[in-house]
């Protein structure tokens, strides 16, 4: 009994003593010695016990094996019988098997199966004096759930979806899985679904017929062209649904560019916010609950902001694409809205990629230049597109604005996965899930991705 006061005490005292002292080995001896003496007045006979104890205590700077009464096996008490989480976790896996000598030390886990065995040829190692073993936080699921960071949810998705103006639904052949729907049909089935996933936000994106198309996209404020009629639909059907919008010229204009296309190749800054303003009017209009430009012109945000306030709906939110990058992921949409731009004309120059305006993806400094001009200008929600190559630019935004961050997996994300999950080649559910929670780890709280509905039933199948 009389020993148990010092072998407590003293460890404590020496947390007690500053990190830097006890990590110097002179000082710290000498401490320990003082401490030692200490005892030794105080407590008489149990003394070499409680040195013991301190000796153990230090075992950072002391070799352990020199502790006269040897290593003292950090071995976790038995878990009960009424936990099987803990049975479960990695009590039955212990890494290092203890000396025969001191088996008496480790109490085995309770459970119906054999004692635990190595396999033959595993070092006999003791125990590495190591405080701070990250591993016990990560025995049980239960512990796991407990510590998990980030949570993905369902709330979390928004879906893009492809609207035509027929009846079909349309396979995309570069996105398998994923169709044009029809914009009084496959639309609002999907829509049904969607929310019985708990996915209740969409973001529409038309297929507009290439006879509609004109160099200055005009048909993109046509309360009556595919846009607007898919937006009046879903709202109808689901009111509570959050309907985001696409503001470009892209799917609208001849040349397959966000912006209204000089000859010498110029894509015009200022005269297409003009158009912008008309169609993200027009959308709110049909009853848009954010539009969401994603053309990277200059000064959209703050003209668009006007725009539909001067129309009264400044409730209307803009969810800007802030950063969004010249990247090649996003092929499949432009297969899916049929949106590339077109081969240069006789006499007129259509610049092949969309440089002069989408970031360059080595440019991370200027994303920031990008998202003080958003949120001054008065979006509500900055998004960072692609997705995975951009966790950097999703984090750097998170840690600098107090906005919401979207970001957006995009098609050619969506196909590399379905292409390596129908080749065998990965776990599709656990590879789009870990891609899908890095987004949310890295800050987003919004995601747009083509895989919402399947990560819906998957998180829902989890839960059961
Ligand atoms: N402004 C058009 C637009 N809006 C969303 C995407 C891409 C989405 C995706 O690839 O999933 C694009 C294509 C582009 O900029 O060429």
């Amino acid at each position: 009994m009389r020993d148990a006061a010092p072998a407590l005490a003293e460890p404590l005292l020496w947390m007690a003593v500053p990190r830097s002292v006890r990590n110097n080995r002179t000082l710290s001896s000498l401490l320990l010695l003082g401490g030692g003496l200490a005892a030794l007045l105080s407590w008489g006979p149990t003394t070499r016990n409680a040195g013991g104890r301190q000796m153990a205590t230090i075992n950072l700077i002391q070799p352990i094996s020199s502790s006269p009464r040897g290593f003292q096996p950090l071995v976790p008490s038995a878990p009960s019988a009424r936990s099987p989480d803990l049975i479960a976790g990695d009590f039955a896996h212990r890494p290092i098997q203890y000396p025969a000598s001191r088996a008496v030390e480790v109490r085995a886990p309770v459970t119906a199966a054999a004692a635990p065995r190595v396999p033959e040829g595993t070092p006999q190692v003791e125990p590495l004096p190591i405080r701070q073993r990250p591993r016990r936080n990560r025995r049980s699921p239960v512990a796991r759930e407990m510590f998990a960071e980030t949570v993905l949810t369902a709330a979390n998705f928004i879906w893009p979806v492809f609207v035509h103006d027929g009846e079909e639904d349309i396979p995309i052949s570069s996105m398998p899985g994923v169709s044009r729907l029809g914009v009084d049909t496959g639309l609002l089935r999907g829509v049904e679904e969607a929310v019985k996933l708990g996915v209740k936000s969409v973001v529409i994106f038309p297929k507009t017929p290439d006879e509609l198309k004109t160099p200055t996209a005009d048909e993109a404020y046509n309360p009556e062209g595919l846009a607007q009629r898919a937006i009046r639909n879903v709202k109808q059907a689901f009111p509570e649904v959050v309907v985001y919008t696409d503001i470009a010229l892209d799917p609208y204009n001849s040349l397959g560019h966000d912006g209204i296309v000089r000859s010498d190749g110029v894509i015009l800054n200022d005269e297409t916010i003009h158009q912008l303003c008309k169609q993200a009017v027009s959308q709110a209009e049909a009853g848009a609950d954010y539009v969401s430009p994603s053309d990277m012109m200059d000064g959209r945000i703050g003209a668009i902001r006007d725009a539909l306030d001067a129309a009264g709906y400044s409730n209307v939110g803009i969810m800007a694409y802030t950063a969004k990058y010249a990247s090649a992921f996003y092929g499949p949409f432009r297969e899916a809205l049929d949106s590339n731009p077109r081969g240069p004309g006789e006499d007129w120059v259509v610049p092949p990629d969309k440089k002069t305006y989408q970031q360059n993806p080595a440019n991370w400094r200027e994303a920031l230049i990008e998202a003080r001009l958003d949120e001054e200008e008065g979006a509500d929600i900055l998004m960072v597109k692609p997705g995975m190559p951009y966790l950097d630019i999703i984090k750097g935004l998170h840690d600098q604005s107090n906005l919401p961050i979207a970001a957006y997996h995009v098609s050619g994300e969506y196909a590399m996965l379905k292409a390596a999950a129908l080749n065998g080649w990965l776990d599709e559910k656990a590879a789009v899930m870990e891609a899908l929670l890095s987004l949310k780890r890295a800050g987003a709280t919004v995601i747009l991705t083509y895989y919402a509905l399947q990560a819906a039933k998957w998180l829902k199948e989890d839960e059961a």
